[in-house]
């Protein structure tokens, strides 16, 4: 079952469009990274879907309606830059958010210390946010946008900013997270999607190039190719390997040829042949499989 129902969602700004009429959905309980280098246009969609920015044309359906009838009731939003009230403790910040969303003082009470231990910054609950660390920061932050029970959390690079201690701290809070909400976060690292994400959008330059879940779109961009280095400049060989019959494309990176194949049989004896023909001062000539992370690549260098 779909939470969230997004059709032709488009921005532009300043007659630049920056999202380019994409549709998704997103399924009850799963984790959806929205992956995509600087400037893909992850923060206006999700400014978007949060309702803190007016769509230029689209429509994005909330499937269950809420008490209030306002979407932002169901959701719950963590920008990429949060500002907190540093003065506050965390525990009055959660208690102030808590009105904000009408809830009464004893359910943001129960809410706010609940959220404090899943968090775990209970133990600084009472001392004021400016004294923590990013990391807790970003935690709070996520605690706030769970005040009121969202069915769908999302969070702008809730990681990007943090060293290597609070990102394993928010990841691992993170998988705990789906647990109760379906969670939408965008990212630039492909790895931190794989680690906890279910689901993929891929977005790059304001369109939706891929989606799916992770393990199916893995399967997909599998597909065989030869690693191919030699003592000699690689460049020299480009134009030999590409007239074989058997091969598709090459992409040199780092010194060394990427031959995509179909054949595996045909193109390695294709390749051999001419190698063995011509003399070729093979270093290394290895079968390996194209991944997401090489479609991820092609994405962000093009
Ligand atoms: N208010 C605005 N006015 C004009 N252009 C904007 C505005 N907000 C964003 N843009 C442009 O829209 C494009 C997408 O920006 P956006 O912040 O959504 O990308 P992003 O994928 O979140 O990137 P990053 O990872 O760098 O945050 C960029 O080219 C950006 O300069």
């Amino acid at each position: 079952m779909s939470v969230i129902k997004v059709e032709q969602l488009k921005k532009v700004f300043k007659g630049k469009e920056v999202v380019k009429g994409i549709s998704f959905e997103l399924n009850k309980g799963r984790c959806v990274a929205l992956l995509g280098p600087n400037g893909a246009g992850k923060t206006t969609t999700l400014r978007m879907l949060s309702g803190l920015l007016k769509p230029s044309n689209g429509s994005i359906k909330f499937q269950e309606k809420n008490a209030l009838n306002d979407i932002r009731y169901s959701i719950g939003y963590l920008p990429q830059y949060p500002v907190f009230h540093s003065w506050m403790s965390g525990k009055e910040f959660l208690m102030y958010v808590g009105e904000l969303a009408y809830l009464s003082k004893k359910e943001a009470n129960e809410r706010a210390e609940e959220l404090l231990k899943k968090v775990a910054i209970d133990d600084a609950k009472n001392q004021r946010i400016s004294k923590y660390s990013g990391g807790m920061k970003q935690r709070l932050g996520i605690a706030q946008a769970m005040m009121h029970k969202p069915k769908l959390l999302m969070l702008d690079e809730p990681v990007s900013s943090l060293d290597p201690i609070g990102r394993r701290e928010v990841l691992t809070l993170m998988e705990e997270l789906k647990e109760e909400t379906t969670i939408l976060f965008s990212t630039h690292i492909l790895g931190d999607a794989e680690e906890i994400c279910d689901d993929l959008l891929l977005l790059h330059h304001g369109e939706i190039l891929e989606s799916g879940s992770i393990d199916d779109l893995r399967k997909r961009h599998q597909s065989p190719k030869f690693e191919l280095s030699l003592r000699d400049s690689a460049n020299k060989y480009v134009d030999k390997i590409e007239r074989l019959e058997s091969v598709n494309t090459i992409v040199l990176e780092k010194g060394e040829l990427h031959i995509f194949v179909n054949d595996i049989a045909r193109a390695r004896a294709e390749i051999l042949t001419k190698a063995v023909q011509e003399d070729w001062p093979i270093v290394k000539f290895e079968l390996s499989r194209t991944s997401l992370e090489d479609l991820f690549m092609k994405v962000v260098q093009s």
